[in-house]
């Protein structure tokens, strides 16, 4: 298998590149490659910061002496995908004196890749973004697509923007560190591309799941590329989510309205979308789009890959039925979902009935 780095090109209106290869963050030259102006500001956060940000700095350091390097440490954790961590965050960049010739480096998962893109597309109305993802989850998907956003009590990601970066910076290398949870967050989105368009990407993952879960290097590159391209090739067909993006949502109106409801500090967002896919199936059964066993099979796989498939104890149907009714994909026909109709082939349905959605969450 193939460990050398790889590239995949998002086109667009502006396009960019997705790097993905060990030791990437040591790479000054690529780091600094997308850098206009004079000033840098690094984005991270209390976990990820002393890990990596003085190895980027160092490598952009050497590559551009003459940059000036700013940085902004966040606390860990969803709970900071907040207005007023973005305030932090635009606070430090006023603090810095960025102009908009500067450029914003996210050093992080994706909590620090949709705050700190969300600043950079307001800051001066648009300044530069560079992601450099460490969580698997952000190598292989929130790094990707131009979806930047904060938390509202109220629900996810409802306040952002599309600010697609000007390159994606995946250092394989930094997963060594992750922890496992977080390692297994990220291959529930890696199983939303299989399951979604890819039917034999599916068969990989199943036939890859242990490998996957030792982390495997050459098994990690391939899932990350695969992904990647997955994503590129849906964004760069349609970048604001008019039509086809919205598969790229399979799981996540259940899985959203998971996380709104415990508060951002129950499970995180891989899992929360674990479980969302699992409903999803069940979802498409109840509307007799899906046989059962496409179901069982999805739910067997996310188990090996040791996800939960169950909605948490404790969380009231209606509740997260009222969380789905603001989420972005709703109109004011009504619910919107992304079904599942078995392997690789999932579409969006519009008016399905509250109903079938309560007893799917009553049943669950
Ligand atoms: N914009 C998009 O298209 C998109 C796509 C998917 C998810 N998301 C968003 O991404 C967020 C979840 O991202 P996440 O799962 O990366 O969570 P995260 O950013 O919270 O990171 C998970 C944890 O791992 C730590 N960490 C990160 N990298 C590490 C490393 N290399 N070594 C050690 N620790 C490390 C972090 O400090 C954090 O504690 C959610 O807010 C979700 O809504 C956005
Ligand atoms: O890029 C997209 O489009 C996605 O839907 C990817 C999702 O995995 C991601 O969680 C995204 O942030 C969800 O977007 P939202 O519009 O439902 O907030
Ligand atoms: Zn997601």
């Amino acid at each position: 298998m193939n460990l050398t780095p790889r590239e995949v090109a998002v086109a667009g209106d502006v396009p960019y590149s997705i790097h993905v290869g060990p030791g990437l963050l040591d790479d000054g030259a690529l780091l600094a490659r997308s850098v206009r102006g004079r000033d840098a500001m690094l984005v991270s956060d209390a976990h990820v910061a002393p890990l990596y940000a003085d190895r980027v700095a160092a490598a952009l350091q050497a590559a551009r002496p003459d940059l000036r390097i700013h940085r902004h440490v966040l606390p860990p954790g969803e709970a900071s995908k907040t207005l007023a961590s973005f305030a932090d965050v635009t606070d430090a960049l006023a603090d810095a004196r960025m102009r908009r010739d500067a450029t914003l480096f996210a050093l992080g998962g994706g909590v620090i890749g949709d705050l700190a893109g969300f600043a950079a597309a307001c800051w001066m109305r648009g300044i530069d973004c560079v992601q450099l993802p460490t969580t698997l989850l952000a190598m292989v998907d929130s790094s990707v697509g131009g979806k930047t956003a904060v938390d509202l009590p109220q629900g996810k990601n409802l306040v952002g923007a599309f600010h697609p970066p000007r390159a994606v910076i995946a250092d394989t290398a930094a997963l060594r560190t992750l922890p496992a949870r977080e390692l297994r967050a990220g291959l529930a989105e890696v199983v939303k591309y299989g399951a979604l368009g890819d039917a034999a990407f599916l068969d990989w993952i199943d036939a890859n799941a242990d490998a996957l879960l030792a982390m495997d290097d050459a098994a990690l590159a391939e899932a990350i590329a695969r992904s990647c391209a997955h994503k590129a090739a849906i964004v760069a067909r349609d970048p604001f989510e008019h039509g086809e993006r919205a598969l790229l949502n399979l799981g996540h109106t259940f899985g959203h309205a998971i996380e709104t409801e415990q508060g951002y500090g129950g499970l995180n967002h891989g899992e929360a979308v674990a479980v969302g896919m699992v409903l999803a199936a069940r979802l498409s059964e109840a509307l007799g789009l899906a046989p059962a066993a496409d179901t069982r099979r999805l739910r067997d796989l996310l188990v090996r890959l040791q996800l939960p498939v169950d909605v948490p104890p404790g969380l009231d149907p209606e509740r997260l039925l009222a969380h789905m009714r603001l989420d972005k994909k709703a109109t004011a026909g009504g619910l919107r979902f992304i079904v599942w109709r078995g392997a690789g082939r999932a579409e969006v349905v519009g008016d399905v009935p509250e109903s079938a959605v309560l007893s799917v969450l009553r049943e669950a």
